[in-house]
């Protein structure tokens, strides 16, 4: 089912929650919603789902026009963060629920319920804790119950509000591939809400960055890391370093810091967003850069070591962040408290008022 959403407003009391938003959702795609906390991604989850209703604006779900309709009649499953699950019913009683309270025309006969129920657990793998209480499962189960339990009634279109932000960072990642895999094999619509960024890269066909009410940038995983439209999207996106700098002979010139513009690139004052990985490091100055950091902390992290430098003889509004590969590190072991010397590989360089982002390389 796609889902098409045009100029959707919502204020609460004087609060402009969302701004007239638009978005294009084809059927079948799975549309992650990534932003800060307060940008607006539940309200648009919540509009989309009936349970809001909008200022201006319309929702419609293939050729259906929703705008008006009940919650019940938009035929979407629900999951949330914190499970809501029924606790004094079994397992199974909680799938069963939404077929159960069905209007008597609609609902299936009691054989026919049983049979999709367990259909529904041998689905998401837990067909053998039918008979428990939601109080006998671990966070991970409840939350793969709670999406049987959504998808009892065959919704077209499914909706998901961080989903997994209760859970630990490793049962996170399986459900995720679990919840992709279903989705790919059921071929349903899903819009979910996330603020963390990698779950909405590894997730999602699209993502819609959100940013105080409306949508900053709408694009598949890949384009996005690589074009970022704004600083927002940018900034939000990704460990980035920013260096501000002023045009000074071919340097960009941040008090006792320098860079040497790469070739090609526009003598213009502006901010270079330098990602984590997009360095090298040395002892000393190099002739394309000297940008002197202390190194403040040293954290493992998984397949690469990060370094936390503050900068030395210059400003910047944030600690700065390098990657490093393991190998890259252990030949050349910096320590805590020694000065380091980064130099950019690569960059975006945002001039003064320019909002689009030009890529350089050196
Ligand atoms: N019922 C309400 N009454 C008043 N303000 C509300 C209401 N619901 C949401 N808001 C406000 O609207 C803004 C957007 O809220 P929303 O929950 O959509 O943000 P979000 O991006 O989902 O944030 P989070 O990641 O923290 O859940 C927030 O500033 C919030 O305080």
């Amino acid at each position: 089912m796609s889902i098409l959403i045009e100029h959707i407003s919502k204020t609460f009391g004087q609060f402009q929650a969302l701004s007239p938003l638009s978005l294009d959702i084809q059927e079948g795609e799975m549309i992650g919603l990534l932003g800060p906390s307060g940008s607006g991604k539940t309200t648009l989850l919540r509009i989309i789902a009936g349970l809001e209703g909008a200022d201006t604006g319309r929702i419609q779900f293939g050729d259906r026009d929703v705008t008006n309709l009940h919650v019940r009649d938009r035929r979407v499953g629900f999951v949330f963060q914190n499970y809501a699950l029924f606790r004094h019913m079994t397992v199974a009683d909680n799938v069963a629920f939404g077929l159960d309270v069905l209007p008597r025309k609609e609902r299936p006969s009691p054989s026919e319920i049983k049979k999709r129920v367990m259909h529904l657990l041998d689905m998401v793998q837990l067909a053998h804790l039918a008979n428990r209480f939601p109080s006998q499962l671990s966070g991970g189960q409840k939350q793969r119950i709670a999406l049987a339990r959504a998808l009892a009634t065959q919704p077209e279109v499914l909706l998901l509000d961080e989903p997994f932000g209760a859970l630990d960072a490793k049962v996170r990642k399986e459900l995720r591939r679990w919840l992709r895999g279903l989705h790919d094999e059921l071929g349903f619509t899903s819009v979910f809400v996330t603020h963390d960024q990698e779950e909405a890269l590894e997730l999602s066909d699209r993502v819609v960055v959100m940013s105080n009410g409306h949508i900053e940038q709408v694009d598949q995983p890949g384009a996005l890391y690589a074009s970022p439209n704004s600083r927002f999207v940018f900034d939000f996106l990704g460990n980035a370093n920013v260096f501000e700098g002023k045009i000074e002979n071919g340097q960009w010139r941040n008090e006792q810091a320098h860079i040497v513009l790469p070739k090609g690139a526009a003598q213009q004052n502006g901010q270079l967003y330098v990602r984590s990985h997009e360095f090298t490091v040395s002892e000393t100055a190099t002739d394309q850069a000297n940008l002197p950091l202390k190194v403040v902390a040293i954290n493992p992290i998984g397949a690469e070591v990060r370094l936390e430098l503050s900068p030395v003889g210059w400003h910047s509004k944030d600690i700065w962040e390098m990657d490093l590969p393991h190998k890259v590190f252990d030949k050349k072991p910096v320590e805590k408290g020694q000065t380091v010397f980064v130099t950019p590989k690569a960059g975006y360089f945002f001039a003064q008022d320019a909002k689009q982002a030009e890529p350089l390389h050196w």
